[in-house]
């Protein structure tokens, strides 16, 4: 069973301070005309020590976002370039949303509250700096369901209604407004070092460096990588190995992000910007879920190669600190890193002990045939095998020469596996939008939850940070 934090004090500290001058915009959250709360995360409220707000605390905090943290003056909206589908953009950053206060975990693992709709920055463009209610549910549902399937994933921490209308091509307009804040170790992306590469900041870039390494630590390169000694070429490391697992367990979640942009990349590792994202109704490579991804760029079995393409770009921007050898071995790591990972995770998920990278590569290639061929959905297929059961031919050998972890939680004979297909996504909103009923919502986030519990702590890269832990 995972375990909870060992202690739950909220300790405002803000670590950022000291790069907050050319990091990011100080900033106003919107005057919402009215504030409802509709999603507090208990659980993860209860681990940073914030499950003692009564609800007018928690909208005060999350929907008025008053009083300010005692140390970060005021939000601050962060600054950062990005490849958007491959096409460098320097006019993008924080355009409806900032960074609010930062905490420690009872780990001292930092934590990041930031906010998506809380209003426009100086980097809306022609943006409102709104997020639409349906946008807040979604994050809700992607990062509920890739929790619980072990994925490193940022946490929805509080959806607050905000009583607007607004207009967007994607949604039936008008259509209603949110307030989120998002729980994560931290906010900087590989876009951040970008622009800092591009506006000749190397001061700054090295110094962010030191705030990465710091405030997001893991283990130092193997012991034959060559610089290991150089600060940047640690991060390549660190970021390589985080990505690779976080492409590998979106691939074993059977998850399509939709929009892999050097600016959704963080450097922690964590999964977040949900979006256009789908989960896989039958395992199709070629399974795109943003509507205005034409090219199939970032389709389902392109995800290792978005991330290995964006660990690029982030060498590109340390090269100005590093010289390239090293960077580039670093790089070189992230296909076996991946396989080991998928491997890894795959086993996770079938709950059966990995046999090393051989046996398991076969696993993952026999499993991906028989559910290309029966089209059978990706959950289904994993839990009907659960404990290395049933599979015919080929498959079920090798599926019974591995050892079952053993699992006692109900969940796993109640003969119904949870899944997060775009018909479900939809009848959860219909709900919302046309009862105001967010009961199937909360069955199903409950649903997910105990999903979690059944499944337990994923396999995560050693000595890396991971914050499913509650
Ligand atoms: N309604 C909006 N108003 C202002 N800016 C917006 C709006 N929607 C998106 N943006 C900006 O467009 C860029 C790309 O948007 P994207 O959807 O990737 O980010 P986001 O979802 O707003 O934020 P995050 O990446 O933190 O989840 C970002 O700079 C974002 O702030």
């Amino acid at each position: 069973m995972p375990s909870a934090p060992e202690h739950s004090e909220y300790r405002p500290v803000t670590p950022i301070e000291t790069l907050a001058d050319w990091l990011g915009d100080e900033v106003a959250a919107a005057d919402f005309p009215e504030t409802k709360l509709r999603f507090r995360n208990d659980r993860w409220a209860a681990a940073v020590g914030l499950d003692g707000l009564s609800d007018e605390e928690w909208l005060k905090h999350f929907g008025r976002f008053l009083p300010l943290p005692e140390n970060l003056p005021k939000p601050l909206a962060l600054r950062y370039h990005g490849h958007q589908f491959r096409v460098y953009n320097p006019d993008i950053g924080d355009g409806r949303g900032f960074l609010f206060a930062q905490m420690r975990d009872g780990e001292e693992r930092l934590l990041d509250l930031g906010t998506k709709g809380s209003g426009q920055t100086p980097w809306s463009r022609a943006g409102d700096g709104r997020l639409t209610l349906k946008g807040g549910l979604r994050e809700i549902l992607a990062t509920e369901m890739l929790e619980a399937l072990g994925v490193n994933t940022s946490k929805t921490f509080s959806i607050v209604e905000t009583g607007e209308q607004l207009e967007r091509g994607d949604e039936p307009s008008p259509t209603r407004s949110a307030v989120m804040t998002r729980l994560s170790h931290g906010h900087i992306r590989i876009g951040t070092f970008q622009r800092l590469m591009v506006l000749e900041e190397m001061d700054h870039m090295a110094a962010l460096v030191d705030y990465c390494l710091t405030q997001f630590p893991g283990p130092p390169p193997p012991e034959d990588a060559p610089g290991r000694d150089e600060p940047a070429v640690q991060l390549m490391h660190l970021v390589v190995e985080r990505l690779a697992d976080l492409a590998a367990s979106w691939m074993v979640a059977g998850f399509v992000h939709g929009v892999l942009n050097t600016d959704n990349m963080n450097i922690s590792g964590e999964s977040f910007d949900y979006g256009p994202w789908r989960f896989l109704p039958k395992w199709e490579p070629g399974f795109t879920a943003a509507y205005f991804d034409h090219q199939g760029l970032y389709a389902f079995g392109r995800q290792p190669e978005a991330l290995h393409w964006n660990c690029g770009q982030f060498a590109i921007a340390l090269r100005t600190l590093a010289d390239a050898p090293p960077l580039i071995a670093a790089m070189e790591r992230f296909g076996p890193l991946y396989m080991a990972a998928v491997g890894r995770r795959w086993c996770w998920r079938l709950g059966i002990e990995s046999k090393g990278l051989e046996d398991d590569g076969r696993l993952v290639g026999l499993s991906e045939a028989a559910m290309a061929e029966s089209g059978e959905q990706p959950d289904a297929f994993f839990y009907r095998h659960r404990g290395g059961k049933s599979g015919e031919g080929e498959l079920g050998e090798l599926l019974q020469s591995y050892t079952a972890i053993g699992d006692d939680h109900p969940y796993w004979s109640e003969g119904a596996p949870e899944s997060m297909l775009i018909d479900e996504v939809e009848a959860i909103w219909s709900a919302i939008d046309e009862r105001d009923d967010w009961q199937p919502l909360h069955d199903k986030v409950a649903r997910l939850r105990r999903m979690g519990e059944a499944h337990g702590p994923a396999p995560v890269p050693a000595g890396h940070i991971s914050k499913n832990s509650i």
